[in-house]
């Protein structure tokens, strides 16, 4: 790649607005990993990852829980604006059995919320007993599907973010904060 690439994502991170800053994401991860052990952790969860997003998150989670649980992750994306209803591209299904087991899934960002209501659906449907759901940050606005996560971490604003998961044209989701694009 070239180093006109490079100095363009350099230039989109310089100029960005931090919305969530390290300190702040770790306050409501701590929080959120309270809630969860209170919840589950007589439950033997299944944890499942939802690549690549939720990658950051239910590592910054696991790190938090200390009680008997299994990972596994899933790859699941949406279409775009052809989405509808239940339907998600599947990159990768999970592998540990989660016949009649609590199941959670992890995800960075609750937006819309078709992608969580999806992969609830498709884990209910093929066996699991329960399903709870985690995102870290909700996405204020009035587009969301009607269900909403059991664990959130912080509301942010309706715009374009990056990091902590999230990817700006696929990189930055490594970032320690979340940020918006200042164009
Ligand atoms: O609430 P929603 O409107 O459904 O959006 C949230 C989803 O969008 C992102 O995933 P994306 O499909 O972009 O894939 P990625 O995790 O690989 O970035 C994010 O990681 C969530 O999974
Ligand atoms: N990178 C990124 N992915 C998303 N998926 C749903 N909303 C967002 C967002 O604001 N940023």
């Amino acid at each position: 790649m070239s180093t006109k690439r490079l100095d363009e994502l350099n230039a989109i991170l310089a100029n960005a607005e931090c919305l969530v800053t390290q300190q702040q994401l770790n306050v409501a991860l701590d929080s959120m990993a309270e809630a969860i052990t209170k919840d589950l952790q007589d439950k033997l969860p299944i944890v499942v990852c939802v690549m690549n997003g939720g990658l950051l998150p239910t590592g910054a989670l696991m790190q938090r829980l200390s009680f008997p649980l299994e990972i596994d992750y899933v790859h699941a994306t949406r279409y775009g604006m052809e989405f509808e209803g239940d339907k998600l591209e599947w990159i990768k299904f999970p592998q540990v059995d989660f016949e009649g087991r609590t199941v959670l899934v992890v995800d960075d960002i609750f937006d819309q919320g078709h992608t969580l209501e999806a992969i609830i659906h498709w884990f209910e449907n093929n066996g699991a007993k329960e399903v709870y759901t985690a995102a870290v940050v909700n996405k204020l606005h009035d587009r969301k599907v009607e269900m909403r996560p059991d664990y959130l971490g912080l509301d942010v604003e309706d715009k374009f973010l990056f990091g902590y998961g999230m990817d700006y044209q696929g990189f930055f989701r490594n970032l320690q904060g979340i940020y918006a694009i200042n164009q």
